[in-house]
């Protein structure tokens, strides 16, 4: 067996995006991803995906020259391949990231998303050479599926008349019977039971009011509001008081560790992030401080599969719990999710997933939700199959695109709707 990569290929894609609604904006028609692919001396493919934006891909690019020669096994030396890599200053000075919300940028975040997409793709050739799915790779599985939640979006029906995108069937969502209803269709399509509504939209009060109705509509369920740091402490501790009885945390209510801790100190509702603590320099201060009880880790910002696997291992070494985050994602990072998901003891949370918001992706088949779960798949590898047609046509979409869309921007799309709109100064409420 000859694991060394004799070949890497990149393709930065644009996929079709609803107008979600958060507090920088909305999301544009179209969002990047970087589709990875890492080719074996005996023709073994592995996949990957990452954040696809120009910043990513112009370190992508060197990246993936440097790994030519070395093995797929090699997970540990992907780090060391990471630090030759230089990141331009002006990608970090001032900057944040997704639009804001993953608070600030630095050198090393973005190393880290990009090194994730490639741990995935070699682990995924590593899988298929030696016949064993990842989650074998990372330890073995511990679990047969994934549990996922609901992850609810104030939207409109449609991007704003005159901006080319693809419909979709959601309808719209902008009140407390909108939200109720999206959360029906979403237990009826993937017979989710937890949700998550994505806040910090609208004046809290309307939110509460949502999150009101969803209690009264699924008595019981596991609620979960994330308002991306849009609230000052006041406010947080005020909706952590109206909502307390039906919370099972409160997400990113504040901004940055020493808000989140006083906002943890005066309420007894577990707080989670994926703000505040997005790397493992973020961990000593948040968890000294009391001001997160979970951690969601996201195997893009945190370097990929094992480090996401560390990551667990500190919070339950600190007794914080842990489960998962994420962005605008397609079926390759939904089954790398699930395959790490599946490693890890005690994730006592349904994990966030963007995917069935895209109607588009790049496999021959889709993964499916059953009962709100991802059964994990034992196939070789990842156990998903690249379709290079979709793909073809997806990186097409990107080559037309004139630059408008080559970076997600929240902002500017919200302006195309709202020619004023400025990013909201935070806390915003
Ligand atoms: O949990 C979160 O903070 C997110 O999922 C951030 C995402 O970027 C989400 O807010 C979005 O895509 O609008
Ligand atoms: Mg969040």
């Amino acid at each position: 067996m000859n694991l060394t990569i004799t070949d890497v290929t990149l393709t930065p894609i644009l996929v079709a995006d609803p107008p979600l609604l958060n507090t920088q904006g909305v999301h544009q028609p179209y969002t990047p991803r970087l589709i990875v692919e890492v080719v074996t001396a005996d023709g073994i493919t592995g996949v990957g995906e990452t954040y696809g934006d120009a910043k990513y891909l112009e370190l992508a690019r060197p990246f993936a020259e440097r790994l030519k020669g070395r093995q797929v096994s090699d997970l540990n030396g992907l780090f060391t391949v990471a630090d030759q890599v230089a990141v331009d200053a002006s990608r970090v000075e001032n900057a944040v990231d997704v639009g804001g919300l993953r608070g600030v940028q630095t050198a090393d975040k973005l190393r880290l998303s990009v090194v994730s997409g490639f741990e995935v793709a070699c682990l995924d050739a590593l899988g298929k050479a030696l016949g064993l799915p990842v989650h074998t790779l990372l330890g073995g599985k511990v679990r047969d599926a994934v549990e996922y939640s609901a992850y609810l979006f104030y939207k409109w029906a449609h991007h704003p008349e005159g901006v080319p995108a693809e419909k979709d069937d959601w309808g719209a969502a902008v009140d407390p019977a909108g939200v109720v209803e999206q959360a029906r269709r979403f237990t009826e399509r993937y017979g989710f039971t937890s949700f998550k509504l994505k806040g910090g939209v609208f004046p809290p009060d309307q939110e509460i009011a949502a999150v009101r109705a969803l209690a009264e509509a699924f008595p019981g369920h596991p609620l979960r509001l994330d308002p991306n740091g849009a609230w000052s402490v006041e406010t947080s501790v005020e909706v952590a008081r109206e909502l307390g009885d039906v919370l099972e945390y409160l997400e990113d209510p504040a901004l940055g560790t020493p808000a989140m801790a006083e906002v943890a100190a005066r309420t007894g509702v577990p707080l989670a992030t994926n703000m505040c603590v997005t790397t493992f320099a973020e961990i000593q201060e948040a968890f000294t401080k009391g001001a997160v009880q979970v951690v969601l880790s996201d195997h893009h910002y945190w370097g990929g599969l094992r480090n996401t696997q560390q990551l667990a291992a500190v919070c339950r070494t600190f007794g914080v719990g842990v489960s998962m985050h994420s962005n605008t994602h397609l079926g390759i990072s939904l089954a790398a999710m699930t395959h790490v998901a599946a490693t890890v003891p005690d994730l006592h949370h349904a994990c966030d997933s963007h995917y069935p918001w895209q109607s588009e992706d790049v496999l021959t088949e889709r993964l499916t939700f059953e009962g709100g779960k991802v059964a994990v798949s034992d196939a070789p590898g990842l156990g998903v199959e690249l379709d290079r047609e979709r793909l073809a046509v997806l990186h097409r979409r990107w080559l037309d695109d004139d630059g408008t869309l080559r970076d997600r921007d929240d902002a500017a799309a919200m302006r195309i709707a709202d020619p004023a709109w400025v990013t909201p100064a935070m806390p915003r409420w």
